[in-house]
């Protein structure tokens, strides 16, 4: 193996060799696991701010987060003084281990790009020889790895492998960290003639009027993104704006709005919308979205909480949550999150839904989602919405609404999906994020 250096040239002498090839989106992969782990900061907000991250880099830190589980318990098995607590070594060793496990990397290219980030870190070099005899050791034993019965729940932490165990029982459980561990295929929503973009996109048009994309692709790259025909969309995130049912000049309040994929939707429809959010950041990407699609909206920067405005015919609130239903595409928040911020969560919905509630006119419809699988975020907090608000009353979702059937429907009338298949249509086989959503309408006055 050949000795890295920075690439570049120094200050005096010769230029220096370059990195080996892959050197630094491994790099990037390792430090942005460790931030993550360090800063509980979201993997995607970390790479948007990494000059260099490729395909590569997300590929290997993605996959450290969807099996971290599995990762850590493999290295410490073989580590004689157990895994270190510090975030940068974790991350060292387990997305070396990741990629020997996981990824389709030769062991040598994995082993020994690993052993040179040690090398070449001051923090990390007194791991050269561990990592190097630990990592050759897991691709020694990687077939009696892969052969061991490890269930999916592994990967997830404790406190939300005994949460969805308590909540859905151990099998659906299992199930959904199964549907984790495989990750999410693409789904696109369509401005119009979804039919015709599924078959000019080579993908299936889901009954709940989604498409689903055969492969994942170079999104930028496809027939239809450059004129705004479409835009990504989680068949599960599609759902809560179309329950809404906007119509042509309806005045729609959508809080807590960006990236802007429902304002998208109601927009679409015809509606006449606010979009509403706190981070001037995400706003940005939503009106760049807006604009891609060539679709309007009065965009507002403001706490929802301090938001006030003639009551709306209808309002969408997508409140911030701890997003456990959507871990298929987004492992890491399963590990940015902890189980104290789901009261401080909870909490805020509940004051956002109070809220809401005054922009909803006499005889509007609101409707109150979040991409959680837990119940506190989403059927406690309806259930208890309605408790208070006897103003209020459920428009319970009928079954042929979301081209989901009945399994999707609770006993109250909410939806309520899984990132599994279970109960689902064929064409869902894939699964689909995890979602809550309740509708109500305030009574006429
Ligand atoms: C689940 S995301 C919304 C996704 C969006 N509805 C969509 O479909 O693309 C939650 C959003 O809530 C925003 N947010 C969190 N707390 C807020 C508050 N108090 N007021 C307004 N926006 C808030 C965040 O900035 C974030 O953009």
């Amino acid at each position: 193996m050949t000795r890295a250096r920075r690439s570049g040239r120094s200050e005096e002498g010769p230029p220096a060799a370059a990195e080996p090839a892959g050197f630094g989106a491994r790099r990037l992969a390792l430090a942005a696991v460790a931030e993550v782990l360090r800063s509980r900061t979201g993997l995607d907000e970390i790479l948007a701010r990494s000059p260099g991250a490729d395909p590569l880099a997300r590929a290997v830190a993605v996959t450290t987060f969807r099996r971290l589980g599995t990762l850590g318990r493999v290295l410490n098995e073989r580590l004689a003084k157990g895994l270190s607590a510090d975030e940068r070594a974790f991350a060292l060793l387990a997305t070396g281990a990741a990629q020997i496990l996981f990824l389709n990397v030769p062991d040598h290219a994995a082993v020994d790009l690993t052993v040179e980030l040690a090398r070449s870190d001051p923090k990390l070099r007194h791991l050269t020889g561990v990592a190097n005899a630990v990592l050759r050791r897991v691709a020694r034993e990687r077939e009696a790895i892969l052969a061991e019965e490890i269930s999916p729940l592994e990967d997830a932490p404790v406190w939300l492998a005994e949460r969805w165990t308590g909540t859905y029982g151990p099998e659906r459980a299992a199930a959904m960290a199964a549907a984790h561990r495989d990750g999410a295929p693409v789904d696109l929503s369509a401005k119009e003639d979804a039919a015709g973009w599924a078959e000019r996109l080579g993908g299936a048009l889901l009954p709940s009027g989604s498409i689903r994309l055969a492969d994942r692709t170079a999104i930028p790259d496809l027939p239809g993104y450059a004129e705004g025909a479409w835009w990504v969309q989680d068949a599960a995130a599609a759902l809560p704006a179309r329950l809404l049912g906007a119509g042509p000049g309806e005045r729609v309040a959508d809080l807590c709005a960006a990236p802007g994929g429902k304002t998208a939707q109601l927009a679409a429809a015809g509606a006449v919308v606010t979009a509403v959010d706190r981070s001037a950041a995400r706003l940005g990407r939503l009106r760049q979205n807006l604009d891609r699609l060539r679709l309007g909206a009065e965009v507002v920067c403001t706490d929802a909480l301090a938001f006030r405005a003639e009551p709306f015919d209808a309002v969408l609130l997508d409140a911030p949550c701890t997003a456990t239903g959507t871990l298929r595409r987004h492992p890491d928040a399963a590990w940015t999150k902890q189980e104290g911020d789901l009261a401080s969560l909870a909490d805020l919905q509940r004051r956002l839904l109070d809220h809401a509630a005054t922009l909803v006119r006499p005889g509007g419809r609101l409707v109150y989602c979040v991409c959680s699988l837990e119940p506190e975020e989403g059927e406690q907090q309806a259930a208890a919405f309605l408790r208070r608000h006897p103003e209020f009353e459920r428009i319970p979702v009928a079954p042929g609404e979301t081209g989901l059937g009945q399994a999707v429907v609770t006993d109250e009338g909410d939806l309520r999906t899984l990132p599994d298949a279970a109960g689902l249509p064929e064409a869902f086989r894939r699964g689909l994020d995890g979602f809550f959503a309740c509708r109500v309408s305030r009574k006429p006055a």
